[in-house]
């Protein structure tokens, strides 16, 4: 018989929940056996630990919890081979690890060969690469099937020696946050590897939010022919199973859900969505709240939050002062009308007026500037604090990609909050966003006129954003080649932008570094996302 059925767990398996995560890889085990018939089942990478487990790494209680927990799972198996990832340590080395598990015993295990530690890749800081380390194949019903770990593919060797030991078709388990045009490039890469081996490939990519990346699933299976089949429905946890015909060298999906939105800005908001929800959901919290302005950055956070979580765990705060607009105040109340969400209306005119007067005496002779605008903002964030320490619950924050690279939000301000839904969007694709979300709504949930209106702090009377920051253009142009494309100051200006504007912008960036070495983590969606992606020294003489 040369036919073999394979069952991919696209799920998501919580990060260092190690003892809950066998439970359920255990009981998978058994259903891809009994409920669809699988002969082969295949854990995305590094299930048992959760990816990416980062220090919990050094910890050798946690590599001996995994290494117990793993045995324990090979102990249930039976009528089926199980690959499961996990974190092997071996004396004073870990490495990135695939056992196959048949019969009750750990079968054998497969090393990752290409540990990735560029971006948001730190696996050279946790693992290592076993220099006897080769191709893992085994047979299951006369099929010759290969095994190996995400960055492996990436690369042509691992592929071909894996081919060369023996394999028909080679199981990929993965670990592969999204970003934009990642599912291109995914495809891409498929079918330049089987072009080049001639082999049979499914590429399982595990799904969820952790912290501030998301993983999208969007699992793949590639014939040996070269036909690249479908990806499987992102952002959303399945079983995908397929049968295997070792004879064509072709699948046949037998459950496969597809996706069917592969837009950029489709892709983009669900992630934002996913992000936001398992960072709620693995962090304890079913209600959030968030101030909303009557401005698009909280316009949008608030209809992403309502995906999220449901109209019901959303409370939007409207917390106005004596710059607030009545429009503000309207569109507010509009938009949570349209949504179902409770708007709770908080004046931060006493506060605000009470630090004013605490701090008359000190003040005295000084000029109004930026301080009282600020005094607002944290006003703002005080009142929301207060509400989640009352009630419990997150508070969004609501700055987007533009804001935190040239430090345009308070400290403690408009800054507070646990996480930062679209902390990775530049204004100009938050706007975007709005407009494809207000597409596809069969009514606008973001009102039309939040989205025609010119952004504006409110922290003062007649107050524009294009006071302070170039036209968000021109602004979010310069930031995507600086941050994104690391391109340098005069490759910038030779494109065609003033050479004082473009410093300005540089500067900036550089001296607001801290701000966000301070700043709540937000789900990436861009090729270069704040955080862990672009570590830059907050002491920094570098000017260029
Ligand atoms: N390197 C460094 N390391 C650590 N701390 C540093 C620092 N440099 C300054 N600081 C500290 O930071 C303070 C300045 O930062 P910060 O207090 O944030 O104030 P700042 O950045 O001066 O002002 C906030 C800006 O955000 C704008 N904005 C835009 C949109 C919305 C909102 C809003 O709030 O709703 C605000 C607002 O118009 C203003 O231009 C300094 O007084 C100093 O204490
Ligand atoms: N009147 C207000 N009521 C409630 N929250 C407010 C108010 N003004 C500001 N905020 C909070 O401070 C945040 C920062 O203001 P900011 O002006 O940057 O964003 P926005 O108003 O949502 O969008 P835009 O920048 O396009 O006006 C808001 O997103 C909101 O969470
Ligand atoms: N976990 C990994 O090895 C991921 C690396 C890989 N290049 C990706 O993002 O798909």
């Amino acid at each position: 018989m040369h036919r073999l059925r394979i069952a991919l767990a696209q799920f998501d398996f919580a990060v260092g929940a190690v003892a809950r995560n066998a439970e359920r890889i255990a009981a998978m085990i058994v259903e891809a056996r009994d409920l669809h018939r699988a002969d082969v089942v295949l854990f995305p990478e590094l299930a048992l630990s959760g990816y990416p487990p980062e220090d919990l790494l050094a910890r050798p209680q946690f590599l001996l919890d995994c290494e117990a927990a793993l045995q324990r799972i090979a102990e249930g198996v039976d009528g089926i081979v199980a690959m499961v990832g996990w974190p092997q340590s071996a004396g004073s080395v870990v490495y990135n690890a695939v056992s196959v598990l048949r019969g009750g015993a750990i079968e054998t295990t497969y090393r990752k060969r290409e540990l990735p530690n560029y971006a948001v890749f730190d696996e050279r800081r946790h693992f290592d690469v076993d220099p006897d380390g080769g191709p893992c194949v085994v047979e299951v019903n006369g099929v010759g099937v290969g095994v190996m770990i995400c960055e492996d593919l990436w690369f042509p060797e691992p592929l071909a020696q894996t081919v060369a030991a023996g394999a028909q078709v080679v199981l990929v388990p993965n670990a592969s946050p999204f970003e934009r045009d990642k599912h291109a490039q995914r495809d891409a890469l498929l079918e330049a590897r089987v072009r080049e081996s001639a082999v049979a490939v499914a590429y399982l990519n595990t799904v969820g939010g952790q912290d501030g990346l998301v993983f999208d699933g969007a699992s793949v299976l590639a014939d040996a022919g070269g036909h690249v089949h479908p990806a499987a429905r992102a952002f959303e946890s399945h079983w995908l199973v397929a049968d295997f015909d070792a004879g064509s060298g072709a699948f046949t999906p037998v459950a496969w859900p597809v996706e069917e939105d592969e837009g950029r800005d489709a892709l983009a908001w669900r992630a934002i969505v996913l992000g936001t929800r398992d960072y709620c959901r693995k962090n304890g919290f079913d209600k959030v709240w968030l101030g909303l302005s009557g401005g698009i950055d909280s316009s949008v956070v608030l209809a992403v939050a309502v995906d999220a979580l449901g109209a019901d765990n959303v409370t939007a705060v409207r917390m106005p002062s004596r710059y607030t607009a009545d429009m503000s105040n309207d569109l507010a109340q509009e938009q949570c009308d349209a949504l179902g969400v409770r708007l709770l209306a908080l004046t931060i005119e006493k506060p605000f007026q009470g630090y004013l007067d605490a701090l008359a005496d000190v003040f005295e002779g000084h000029e109004a500037d930026t301080t009282e605008e600020n005094l607002q903002s944290r006003t703002r964030g005080a009142l929301l604090m207060a509400l989640s320490n009352k009630f419990g619950g997150l508070v969004l924050t609501t700055g987007n990609k533009s804001e935190y690279a040239v430090g345009y939000a308070t400290i403690y301000g408009d800054m507070c909050g646990g996480y930062a839904p679209i902390k990775d969007l530049y204004k100009t694709e938050v706007f975007a966003a709005a407009k494809w979300r207000n597409a596809i709504a069969g009514a606008p949930v973001i009102p039309p006129a939040v989205i025609a209106r010119p952004p504006s702090a409110e922290l003062r009377a007649n107050q524009l954003d294009q006071d302070s920051l170039p036209p968000y253009d021109v602004l979010d142009a310069i930031l995507l080649r600086h941050i994104d494309q690391d391109q340098a100051r005069d490759e910038i200006v030779a494109a065609g932008f003033d050479a004082t504007t473009v410093d300005r912008v540089l500067r900036l960036v550089r001296t607001s570094e801290w701000k966000r070495h301070q700043a709540a983590p937000g789900p990436k969606v861009s090729r270069r996302a704040f955080g862990r992606e672009r570590r830059y020294p907050i002491s920094n003489g570098y000017g260029g």
